[in-house]
């Protein structure tokens, strides 16, 4: 790694680091396959043995998946690079406003800005306490708890604190219910409205993994602020990976069940992601969209995730700033 050259101008007494999943540097297979690769090599996400999962990931996963992932990145790649990195680095601006005298920074655990690398510039513009936040409402260890790793690896010389989830905030909560009722004044209500979370393996939760928890008191709090009882809103799991059982229902599934018994119309949100991605653009909004009509539904309505609104930079820099919950 190299070592960034020292910063002349008065550093800030504390900065706020947020901290996203990361994305591919272009649509292309070859920048996928390296995105990919550092992904997947994370224990966190596969607990397989390596020697096992190099052989199947090297040679089968990377060289099949990568030019698939292209493709579907390619759909939705914006003028400034991949959404999930032009949303981050929007919201991270939209905070930084909110919080003078504060140093705000983002960065990726895949890819770039890298996270270790933004950690070392931060100490060397002599930034002492750093509160980071990855911009993951719930918690999991297949995300948050690899974050958590990086800042053991590299975070030595400065004071970190981490703020582990925000899933039953009071201001995130709310922010996510007005963007559904901004929807509803907007497009007119669907027969359902449906919440869809990015899905972990059963076998994670089983464990001891709290995601799955979270997620539904999320749920539960987001019908609470929209003022319906919590069986009219509907929770699923998307982005299913590898073979083995993921939390269910399955979002895909469910949509497809949902037009075969006679539903025509969907609104559906995705609060477990606070830019939208690859999993929310692509997954939700086109190949989700096009299974439900398939099923016979008319029209799936997706609700764009906060990204860099007025709204979520103030539910950020109110995290940023509260005396509780960071440890
Ligand atoms: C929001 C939280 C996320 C959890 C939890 C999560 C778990 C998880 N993901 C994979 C595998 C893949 N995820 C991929 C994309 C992706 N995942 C998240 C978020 C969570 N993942 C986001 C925001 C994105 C989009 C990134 C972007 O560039 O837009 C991908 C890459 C795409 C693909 O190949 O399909 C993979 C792979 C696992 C295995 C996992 C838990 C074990
Ligand atoms: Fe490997
Ligand atoms: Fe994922």
């Amino acid at each position: 790694m190299q070592t960034p050259a020292p910063d002349t101008a008065a550093p800030s007494a504390r900065a706020l680091l947020l901290v996203n999943l990361g994305t591919p540097a272009a649509p292309t297979p070859r920048a996928v396959r390296r995105y990919l690769a550092q992904f997947l090599h994370d224990y966190r996400v596969v607990q397989l043995t390596r020697w096992l999962w190099c052989p199947l990931l090297h040679f089968v996963i990377l060289p099949l998946r990568s030019p698939k992932v292209a493709h579907k990145y390619a759909e939705i790649w914006m003028e400034g690079g991949s959404p999930l990195a032009v949303h981050t680095a929007a919201l991270a601006r939209a905070v930084a406003a909110r919080l003078p005298g504060w140093e705000v920074q983002h960065a990726m655990r895949y890819g770039e800005p890298a996270l270790a690398t933004v950690l070392a510039t931060l100490r060397a513009r002599g930034v002492q306490e750093v509160r980071v936040l990855p911009l993951y409402p719930q918690y999991s260890t297949t995300t948050t708890a690899s974050v958590e790793d990086v800042l053991a690896r590299a975070g030595a010389g400065l004071q970190l604190a981490l703020r582990r989830d925000y899933h039953s905030d009071p201001g995130w909560v709310a922010a996510i219910a007005d963007s559904i009722r901004a929807h509803w004044q907007q497009h007119g209500r669907g027969e359902r409205l449906l919440l869809s979370f990015h899905g972990i393996p059963q076998r994670l939760v089983n464990q001891g993994d709290p995601y799955a928890a979270q997620c539904e008191a999320s749920t539960a709090a987001i019908a609470q602020a929209l003022g319906l009882p919590r069986d009219e809103v509907l929770l699923t799991f998307q982005s299913r990976f590898g073979r083995e059982a993921w939390l269910q229902p399955y979002t895909q599934a469910t949509l497809e069940a949902l037009a075969r018994s006679g539903v025509r119309t969907v609104d559906i949100a995705c609060p477990g992601f606070a830019v939208d991605c690859l999993e929310t653009l692509e997954e939700i909004a086109m190949q989700n969209a096009e299974a439900f009509r398939a099923a016979g539904g008319q029209a799936l309505r997706y609700i764009p995730c906060l990204n860099a609104s007025p709204a979520h930079a103030d539910v950020i820099a109110a995290l940023a700033q509260a005396e509780e919950g960071w440890q």
